[in-house]
């Protein structure tokens, strides 16, 4: 068996061998994995722990907040602020950013998370993950100034410098990319460390799987709908093959398919709230998901652009999802195109 690498070590040759990320990085990087073995933690005590069931509270999006949504919230703000490496985070549960109070050090990045995804299977011991994105505080854009607002937030998902997730499932494993491709961690209970069980994760540019919501099918748009119809249509229809279908209806964990054996994943707009551009949010669910996926090799894109050049107008905005192998994706994307043309 070939030696064991831990996160950390993991962390340490891409700081010190390859160059590839400075110090605080790593730093924080290891604070956050430290943060999802605690939430790895609760949610593995389930019923025991009196984590499961609702908090009674809705968040700014008017969710209802699982008392898990919370915990994980608080879990990754009481791990991160003190840390040292972060200016403010940001978080699906809370309404505006968080600013690092000036009694801990303060660094120069910024840390979005969604503490907890897929919240309508935390009772049904379905699993559920949590997902995070980084950026640097500054950037190209000389109007922002100090101290940090909601504007440095407002950045492309093209400008990430991490990004990754922890689903915690029958295992609990770490995806992340720094930018060079894509790593997973099992986290070893026994040694409490997360370690190093694939890298270079790629995804297949072809696949026979769809992951997509069909209790929503008559609200889909034309493009969808015929992307889906010929699917359904297999061996008979034109797209020749049968297709398999999945929807685990937590976007880690269907993302997490996508990266182990490929398939496409989408959330796409639909006619059931038209003035929404979406379900799931580009900050801290779109963004680091497209750029794991680009990074092994698929592909992520809104029905008219690559996610990641997506400008954000706010914290809390929401994005037509099509993500997965690129064949696929860009079959979907190109339908798109198609059909814009054709009403131009
Ligand atoms: O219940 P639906 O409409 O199938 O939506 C499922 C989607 O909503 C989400 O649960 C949204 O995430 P949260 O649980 O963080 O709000 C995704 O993980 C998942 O893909
Ligand atoms: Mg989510
Ligand atoms: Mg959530």
């Amino acid at each position: 068996m070939p030696p064991r690498i831990s996160l950390t070590r993991y962390l340490v040759e891409q700081q010190r061998q390859h160059n590839r990320i400075p110090a605080e990085l790593r730093l924080l990087l290891e604070v956050v994995a430290r943060a999802c073995k605690r939430i790895s933690h609760a949610v593995n005590k389930g019923a025991l722990g009196e984590v499961l069931g609702t908090a009674g509270s809705e968040n700014v999006q008017g969710e209802v907040q699982k008392k898990l949504d919370i915990i994980a919230n608080e879990v990754l703000i009481e791990a991160n602020e003190w840390g040292g490496h972060l200016a403010a985070m940001a978080s699906e549960e809370m309404d505006s950013i968080y600013v690092v109070p000036n009694r801990f050090p303060q660094g120069e990045y910024l840390l979005m998370f969604d503490p907890l995804d897929g919240s309508s299977n935390i009772d049904v011991n379905v699993s559920i993950g949590t997902i995070f994105s980084v950026f640097r505080k500054h950037h190209d854009d000389p109007s922002i100034i100090d101290p940090v607002c909601e504007k440095d937030f407002l950045q492309r998902g093209n400008q990430q410098v991490a990004a990754g997730y922890c689903v915690y499932g029958p295992q609990t494993t770490l995806v992340l990319t720094v930018g060079d491709g894509v790593a997973m961690f099992t986290l070893d209970a026994e040694l409490g460390s997360f370690v190093l069980t694939q890298d270079n994760v790629k995804i297949p540019e072809d696949t026979k799987e769809f992951s997509i919501n069909m209790s929503n099918m008559r609200h889909w748009d034309a493009p969808v709908k015929r992307y889906i119809d010929e699917c359904l249509q297999g061996k008979e229809g034109p797209r020749g093959k049968d297709f398999n279908m999945r929807w685990v209806a937590s976007m880690v964990a269907d993302v997490h398919r996508i990266l182990t054996r490929g398939g496409i994943f989408m959330y796409p707009w639909d006619k059931r709230e038209p003035s929404k551009p979406g379900k799931l949010r580009l900050l801290y669910e779109a963004n680091p998901m497209s750029w794991l996926v680009e990074q092994a090799g698929g592909a992520a894109v809104n029905g008219k652009q690559r996610i990641l050049d997506v400008q954000p107008g706010a914290l809390h905005e929401r994005v037509s999802v099509i993500l997965g192998s690129k064949n696929e994706v860009e079959r979907v994307q190109q339908y798109h195109q198609e059909a814009a043309q054709q009403q131009a």
